[in-house]
Formats: C-alpha cells, sequence, structure tokens
C-alpha cells in the first residue's frame, strides 16, 4: 500500500518528466499522470508541485548545486525529485519533515541517501528562493530588456479576469463581484474563488478571459457586418464579437474545442455560426466585414499560468510557428469585404511570431491608437501592440500578446 501523499507526488515526478524530456505540455501531461488518482485534491497538489517546480527551476538547479560536490546531471532521477521537494517546502509551504516522508519513497538506495542529504543541507542553511524566478539563460536572451521585468511578474500566480457580455454593466459587475475594471467590460479579481460560484456565471453574464486576450476583438470595434474568427475555439474572442453586436462565423480545425465553443455561447445565450475546418484549405463562399486570426503560437506569453513553455520552446518551434502563421496570414488577407479589418494576434512572446510577422502582410495598415487601450498601455511606433506579464506591474499584469491591424 503506498503512504498517505505519494501517489500526488509520483504524479508531480511524472508531470516534470513529461514537459523536460517529452516536450509535452502541462495539460497534456497531466491527463496520463494523476490517472488513477482518486482524489481531486491530490490531483491538484501534482500539478501545483510540478508548475511550481517549473516557474522556480533555475533557482532550485541553483540551490541543490550549492549542496552537491560533482553538479548531478541535468535528467537524473535524485535531481528531478529534489526539484520538487524544494518547490514543496520552498514554494507551497510543506513542513521538510512531511516533504521526506512524501518524496523520498520516490528513490532508493545511493540515489535516497543522496537526494536526503542534499535536502537536509539545505533545510538546516534555511536556504530561500530569490525574490522572483529566474529565467532560463536561452529565453532571458530572447526576452532581452523585457526579461527582468516578465521574471518579476512570474513569481506571482496571474489574477482572474472576466469579460462582461454587456460592457454597459461594467461598474455594476465590478460593484458586486468586488474586484476592479482596467477597461469597459472587464472586470479583474484575485486568484482563488471557484469560477462556477461566483455571482454571473450562471445567468451567463461573463466569461474568463485574460485582460490581453480581450483586446484583439475589442480592436475591430461595434459589430457593422459579417465576422470571421479564425482559430476561434473556445471561443472567448468570439464571444467578444457577437456580443459587440458583430454576425460571427467561428472556425477551427478541432470539433472537440468546438464542441466547448457551442456550449459557451449556449450558455451566454448569443448566435453563432460553426465551421469546423482546417484554415489552411478552407475556402470561403463569401467575404467578410472584419476577420480575427487568433493564430496558433508556442504561447509563451502565458508563462505565469504555464510555466512548462518556458523549457520546451526551442527555436525549431518558434521558427515552425511562424512559418504556419505566415502562410494562415497571408490566405487570410484575401477574405475581405473592401474597407474590412483584420486583426491578427498571438499569445507568443516572441518577435518571430509577431513583429516580424506583421512587417510581411501588404495590405494597409490600420494603426492601433493609445485611445483604444487599457490605461498604461501605448500601441509601437508601427501601430501594433506588444503586451507582457511585466506590464501593468501595480495592476496585476496582463499576458503577453502581439496585436496587429489592418484595412482592405
Ligand atoms: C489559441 S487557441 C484559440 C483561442 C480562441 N481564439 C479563443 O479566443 O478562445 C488556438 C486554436 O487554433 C486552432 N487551430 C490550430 N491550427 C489551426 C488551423 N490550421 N486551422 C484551424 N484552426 C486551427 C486550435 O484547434 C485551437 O483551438
Amino acid at each position: 500500500m503506498d503512504i498517505p501523499g505519494l501517489p500526488a507526488r509520483r504524479a508531480a515526478l511524472k508531470l516534470l518528466d513529461a514537459v523536460l524530456r517529452r516536450g509535452e505540455t502541462l495539460d497534456q501531461a497531466a491527463h496520463n499522470a494523476v490517472q488513477g488518482i482518486a482524489a481531486d485534491a491530490d490531483r491538484q497538489l501534482a500539478r501545483a508541485i510540478a508548475a511550481e517546480a517549473l516557474r522556480w527551476l533555475p533557482d532550485l538547479d541553483a540551490l541543490i548545486d550549492s549542496a552537491t560536490r560533482e553538479p548531478l546531471p541535468d535528467d537524473a532521477k535524485p535531481r528531478a525529485v529534489l526539484r520538487l521537494m524544494l518547490a514543496q517546502w520552498l514554494r507551497l509551504g510543506t513542513p521538510p519533515h512531511a516533504v521526506v516522508a512524501t518524496a523520498l519513497p520516490l528513490l532508493m538506495g545511493g540515489p535516497k541517501r543522496l537526494a536526503h542529504g542534499v535536502f537536509a543541507t539545505l533545510t538546516r542553511r534555511e536556504a530561500s528562493l530569490p525574490a522572483h524566478p529566474s529565467l532560463p539563460a536561452a529565453v532571458a536572451a530572447r526576452w532581452g530588456d523585457r526579461a527582468g521585468a516578465i521574471a518579476a511578474a512570474l513569481a506571482l500566480p496571474p489574477a482572474l479576469d472576466l469579460t462582461l457580455k454587456d460592457a454597459g454593466e461594467t461598474a455594476q459587475w465590478v460593484e458586486r463581484l468586488g474586484g476592479l475594471s482596467l477597461a469597459p467590460g472587464h472586470v479583474r479579481l484575485p486568484r482563488g474563488e471557484a469560477v462556477e460560484r461566483l455571482p454571473g456565471f450562471g445567468e451567463g453574464a461573463w466569461w474568463v478571459q485574460d485582460l490581453a486576450a480581450s483586446l484583439p476583438a475589442r480592436l475591430l470595434g461595434p459589430g457593422a457586418g459579417t465576422a470571421l474568427d479564425l482559430c476561434a475555439a473556445p471561443g472567448g474572442k468570439a464571444l467578444q464579437l457577437a456580443a459587440a453586436g458583430w454576425q460571427v462565423t467561428a472556425l477551427d480545425a478541432s470539433a472537440k474545442r468546438l464542441e466547448r465553443l457551442r456550449d459557451n455561447f449556449a450558455r451566454m445565450a448569443l448566435p453563432v455560426e460553426v465551421v469546423v475546418a482546417d484554415v489552411q484549405d478552407w475556402e470561403p463562399q463569401e467575404r467578410f466585414d472584419a476577420i480575427l486570426l487568433d493564430a496558433p503560437c508556442t504561447a509563451t506569453g502565458t508563462c505565469r499560468r504555464h510555466p512548462d513553455v518556458l523549457h520546451r520552446i526551442t527555436p525549431t518551434h518558434i521558427r515552425g510557428m511562424a512559418e504556419l502563421q505566415q502562410r494562415l496570414l497571408a490566405r487570410t488577407a484575401g477574405w475581405l469585404n473592401p474597407g474590412g479589418r483584420l486583426v491578427y494576434a498571438v499569445c507568443s512572446q516572441e518577435r518571430e511570431e509577431g513583429e516580424d510577422i506583421a512587417a510581411g502582410v501588404a495590405l494597409t495598415p490600420l494603426p492601433i491608437r493609445a485611445e483604444e487601450l487599457p490605461a498604461g498601455l501605448s500601441p509601437t511606433p508601427e501601430g501594433w501592440l506588444r503586451t507582457d506579464p511585466g506590464m501593468l506591474p501595480e495592476a496585476g499584469g496582463l499576458d503577453g500578446f502581439f496585436i496587429a491591424r489592418w484595412q482592405a
């Protein structure tokens, strides 16, 4: 029989391994790793341990290396177990004796004695982590002069952002939910509350959507005809377009994710036409007044929520995504009615997926203006928008996005 708490630690070890060795996302890996764990709390604990280990990996490794004579190989099992032990102790507040009792049984023999010794050394020294996580060196190099601000934002879990169906009711919902608003139709709450229990969920008054993720649809303006939302599922941006009065066609390659989109539209009582297709070979029967291309991307702008992106995304992934994004945007640009608007968005922090893509588009730019954005954000000199988690620090930051807009 397993000792209590061990299955959650074993699952956390599987999660870490799936991300770091097989390049899976935490979400993909969670499906397999937590199979067989009955209690929801244990499944959540496994994920929390792995996520904190990934968020603080370079700092945890520095502590481990400070307590060993020879550095342990990067993929050695004792290093992986120590990463989890330290994440529990230093990030989740688990007392050291409980960490030892529940995680050390993952190892046997010499490796177990080694990990025990390193952990004992670090607890005796009262080791601590820096004020915020250090980025892996390759990531810090890619993010250049924004790396420090983004790293600072990584220390805190992101707030819970809601988008209201009726932006005219912003003040009422801010009061009712006890949050703050950074834009019309936006309410920000501290994370922690179960979403389904918040007032307004059942009645379809709002949906969960990061503030940055709500900006692309806002930049298409109030509904004035037909809108095509490409790569639309699960539908946060399509809901915004429908709520703004656009007649929305939502297209996505994943039938399963489109089921979630349909459920979301049903909950919000908004109309939508759904198309299951790949943007790479779909041929529209009509032209559109507005197109939103929320392209598939490396999602490195969501690193606060998904710290696995800090470790699995390589220059090869970024190049592959950039090629796909360029192909999708080139097709899409021909599907606008005269005078129609196209918005391109990615939740990536990488210039290859943002600025470099936008610079190659032949349509007429429709520069984003500061008045269209929440206070504290400003467009680039080219009229694009680049956000990252280090922006709006007093309000709790926002995801990293790149957004550009053109007119046919
Ligand atoms: C970032 S998510 C979109 C989020 C969505 N726009 C929202 O606001 O809720 C990316 C989506 O792109 C879809 N996708 C990826 N490649 C695609 C393609 N070639 N054609 C159509 N959809 C694609 C995926 O199935 C996924 O649902």
